[in-house]
C-alpha cells in the first residue's frame, strides 16, 4: 500500500542497552530502540507501537523499567521531547490488573490522578472533560467493583493519562474484552493519540491484528543465536525486528485489516513470534 506523507521530529522515548538480570537470570539484553515523534501534514497524530514477544519472555519487565518503576541491570530510558531520564509518575502504564482504589468512585479515582499533576481547579476541569471523552459520566458515582471490565480499563486509561506526561503503555488492552469493547477501546487508543501530537501510546498484546492496525511502529522481543546457532540468553529487540510500519505503507488506512498486504504482514509477524 502507498505510504501516506509523514516527516519524523526529535525522539519522544529513547531505550539505550537496556538490560535487566534477575539472581543471575538474564532477561533482557542490551535493548536499543527509540520512537520519534511523527507528523502528519494536516493531521494532529501521536505515535502507537506496537509491542510483541511470547509469553514470558519479559514485555511486562520492560514497560515497568520504560516508566521507571524498575531500574535496569544497565542502560538507560529517556522520555519526552526533552528526553529526561524516566523516573516514577512520567510515563502511565496500565497494567493488567488496573489500580484503581476500590473505596473511592470513579470520579474521585481520577481526581487523585489529576491532582498529582494540576492544581485543584484545573484538575476538577480535566477530570470533567475525560469523564466526557470517554464516555464516563453517568458511571462517575460508581466504585470500581460495580463497573464493567471495559468501564475499568477506559478509567484505568483515563487515569493514567490524566497525570502522566503524554507516554502511555497499555498491557494487553484487548485481553478479557468482547468485540464491541475491543473496538471502543480502539476508538480510545485512536482518540488518545490525536488528542495531542507528542501522545505516545506502547500497545504490549498477543492481539496482532487489533494492535498492529493500530500501530505505527512495531517492536518484537526475541532471542538471538550465536554463530553455534545456540539461543544467546536474555530477549532483545534487534533493529530487523523494529518494524516501520509507516514507511511500510501499513500505518493509518482506514479498514488496514481488510487488505491482503496486511493480513500477510500480520501471519509474517506471527511466524517471526513462533521462531523467536
Ligand atoms: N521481580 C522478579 N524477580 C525475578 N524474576 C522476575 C521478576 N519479574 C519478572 N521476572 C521474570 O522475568 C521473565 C519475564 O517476565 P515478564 O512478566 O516480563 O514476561 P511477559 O513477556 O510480560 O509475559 P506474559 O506475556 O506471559 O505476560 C519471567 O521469567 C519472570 O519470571
Amino acid at each position: 500500500m502507498t505510504p501516506l506523507p509523514h516527516n519524523y521530529k526529535e525522539p519522544v522515548l529513547t531505550l539505550q542497552g537496556v538490560s535487566m538480570t534477575f539472581n543471575g537470570e538474564v532477561v533482557l539484553r542490551d535493548i536499543n530502540a527509540q520512537v520519534l515523534d511523527v507528523t502528519r501534514p494536516g493531521m494532529n497524530q501521536g505515535q502507537v507501537v506496537g509491542f510483541y514477544g511470547r509469553s514470558g519472555i519479559g514485555k511486562s519487565v520492560l514497560c515497568r523499567i520504560m516508566a521507571g518503576l524498575l531500574a535496569p541491570s544497565s542502560g538507560t530510558v529517556h522520555v519526552g521531547v526533552n528526553q529526561l531520564p524516566v523516573r516514577p509518575g512520567m510515563v502511565g502504564l496500565v497494567q493488567q490488573r488496573y489500580p484503581l482504589f476500590d473505596h473511592r468512585t470513579l470520579h474521585d479515582n481520577l481526581l487523585v490522578a489529576a491532582l498529582r499533576k494540576h492544581a485543584p481547579d484545573e484538575a476538577q476541569r480535566q477530570v470533567t472533560s475525560y469523564l466526557d471523552r470517554f464516555c464516563l459520566t453517568p458511571h462517575r458515582k460508581k466504585y470500581p467493583a460495580h463497573l464493567s471490565g471495559g468501564q475499568r480499563q477506559r478509567a484505568a486509561i483515563a487515569q493514567q493519562l490524566l497525570c502522566s506526561e503524554h507516554l502511555i503503555l497499555l498491557d494487553e488492552p484487548f485481553s478479557g474484552l468482547d468485540v464491541a469493547m475491543i473496538d471502543e477501546v480502539k476508538k480510545i487508543i485512536l482518540e488518545v493519540t490525536t488528542m495531542d501530537e507528542l501522545n505516545t501510546v506502547v500497545i504490549v498484546s498477543h492481539d496482532i491484528a487489533t494492535t498492529t492496525a493500530l500501530a505505527d511502529r512495531l517492536w518484537l522481543l526475541g532471542y538471538e543465536r550465536d554463530a553455534t546457532g545456540q539461543l544467546i540468553p536474555g530477549a532483545t529487540i534487534t533493529q530487523q525486528h523494529q518494524y516501520n510500519l509507516a514507511e511500510m505503507g501499513l500505518a493509518w488506512h482506514p479498514n488496514v485489516e481488510a487488505e491482503p498486504e496486511f493480513a500477510q504482514f500480520v501471519e509474517e509477524i506471527k511466524s517471526e513470534i513462533r521462531g523467536s
